[in-house]
């Protein structure tokens, strides 16, 4: 099994970094900001390209080489090209978030990755910037079944391997936010290897539901690959890490 994120600082140095993700959000410091603007997501349906298996998620990943499908709008300057979407969940339905809310943990967390496409080349070289990146969260409540996850969740047999990948298309990822998109913002990181602190995080305050049986579909993939013992992808969430003075503003 690869090593788990209490291991990630010996071969990962901004694991102890002073802008690390995910934080549990303490609702009643964060601080309304009225130059906040509402968030627009514009997204083309035909950018979607695949589904697939990279052995630590299962992730959606989107044509990015024009600006067919972009996040604007809220704390960003500019457009944002949308690059994938994956998930994180749990063992069991009480965990599986990356972000907390007072503590609070939701059974799954779902994250739209975009790059800032006005200002650099390429995802890879935006990944190394402090505003190279904008990643939108979203808290999956353990509830009903949701019909818009099941396109997701109705291909994840296909790639259940690790590595295995299969077309997906005609997909937009709004289908699968919430009413409101009301946010919270702050600046952070990617939350597994590299690690990197170039991310705008912006984490959507109205979770959508998710039922058991839709959960047990993720925990049904595997980390391992064709030939090797399987082992089911069970959790792939980071637990929340120190705020060290980080400003969390709400619009
Ligand atoms: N949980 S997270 O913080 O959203 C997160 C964490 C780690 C990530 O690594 C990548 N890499 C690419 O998408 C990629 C895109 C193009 C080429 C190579 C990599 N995205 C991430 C998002
Ligand atoms: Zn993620």
């Amino acid at each position: 099994e690869n090593p788990g994120p209490s291991r990630w600082k010996e071969l990962f140095p901004l694991a102890t970094g002073d802008r690390q993700s995910p934080i549990d959000i303490q609702t009643e410091t964060t601080k309304y900001d009225p130059t906040l603007r509402p968030l627009y997501p514009n997204y083309d349906p035909s950018s979607a390209k695949v589904i697939l298996n990279n052995g630590h998620s299962t992730s959606v990943e989107f044509d990015d080489t024009e600006n067919k499908s972009v996040l604007s709008g809220g704390p960003l300057i500019g457009n944002y090209r949308l690059r994938q979407i994956h998930f994180h969940w749990g063992p069991s339905d009480d965990i599986g978030s990356e972000h907390a809310v007072d503590g609070t943990k939701f059974a799954a967390e779902l994250h739209v990755v975009h790059w800032n496409a006005d200002k650099y080349a390429s995802f890879v070289e935006a990944a190394g910037q402090p505003d190279g990146l904008a990643v939108m969260a979203v808290f999956l409540q353990v509830g009903e079944c949701n019909s818009q996850l099941k396109k997701i969740t109705d291909h994840l047999d296909a790639i259940k391997i690790k590595g295995k990948r299969h077309r997906f298309t005609n997909f937009d990822p709004s289908c699968l936010l919430p009413h409101s998109l009301d946010y919270w913002t702050y600046l952070g990181s990617l939350t597994s290897p590299p690690l990197l602190e170039s991310v705008i995080w912006i984490i959507l305050r109205e979770p959508i539901s998710v039922c058991s049986e839709q959960l047990a579909k993720f925990r049904n993939l595997l980390c391992t690959g064709e030939g090797e013992a399987a082992f089911c992808m069970l959790r792939n969430f980071r637990p929340p890490q120190p705020l060290r003075g980080r400003e969390v503003r709400r619009n």
